[in-house]
């Protein structure tokens, strides 16, 4: 990993911009939610993240700041580190091979938080984006653990600290967000990407069934045909 100086700084702010922007362009930081963070060095663990607060959709230079491995700022700075930096921290102290830590809310994932909360995990199989996380085996049944949305940021960050699998780049925090990785920031992108896919699908296919149940149990193309209504 880049050992720190003031252009891997730099650099690293930039690669947070294009995530920020194109993520943005997404609707994925409504009303300021969302963090972004990318690693800088692992020994000692430094962790480029944003700033608490901003609106994610513009740029400016006040928008990330460095933090090490307690999540407090490694720099002087008026700059409050995300309100969810422990989250981040936990993430990269409990793998280590982890680059980069994207959050976004978005309804998907927090009808689908919601949809599985009591159970704990939400399970996704026949998909073929199951690929797009990384997991290539034939008819790959996938766990996405789910934890409650506590208050408490430590409390929160212990949560999600104890359901963390290497396998799984990703975690639902319940009608809050998710909170997905990567070992680069491409990689967590696309874990990201293909997780949100996953639940907008899955919950669509939810409402197909509904539909298309109906339609086996009435044949209500034949009536559809015969009186223009279902
Ligand atoms: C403004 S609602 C969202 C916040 O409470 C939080 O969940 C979030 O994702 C953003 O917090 P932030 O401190 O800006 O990183
Ligand atoms: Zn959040």
């Amino acid at each position: 990993m880049n050992a720190y100086t003031h252009e891997v700084r730099q650099q690293v702010f930039q690669q947070l911009d294009q995530v920020k922007l194109a993520f943005a362009a997404r609707d994925w930081f409504p009303g300021t939610s969302g963090n972004l963070s990318i690693k800088i060095s692992s020994k000692p663990l430094l962790v480029a993240v944003t700033a608490s607060g901003k609106d994610k959709t513009v740029c400016t230079p006040y928008d990330y700041l460095v933090v090490d491995e307690n999540s407090r700022p490694y720099e002087s700075t008026s700059l409050k580190p995300s309100a969810e930096t422990q989250i981040h921290t936990a993430i990269y102290r409990n793998i280590p091979e982890t680059g980069a830590v994207f959050h976004v809310h978005t309804i998907p994932n927090n009808i689908v938080s919601e949809l599985y909360g009591n159970q704990g995990y939400v399970a996704l199989r026949n998909q073929e984006l199951i690929k797009g996380l990384g997991i290539w085996e034939e008819d790959a049944e996938i766990r996405i653990p789910i934890v409650e949305n506590f208050a408490d940021i430590s409390r929160l960050a212990q949560a999600v600290e104890s359901v963390l699998d290497a396998r799984i780049p990703g975690v639902l925090i319940r009608n809050h967000g998710i909170y997905a990785w990567g070992r680069n920031d491409f990689e967590a992108k696309r874990h990201l990407e293909a997780f949100e896919f996953l639940f907008g699908y899955h919950l669509q296919w939810l409402q197909v069934q509904q539909f298309a149940g109906h339609i086996v149990g009435q044949q209500p193309t034949l009536t559809y045909r015969a009186t223009g209504q279902l």
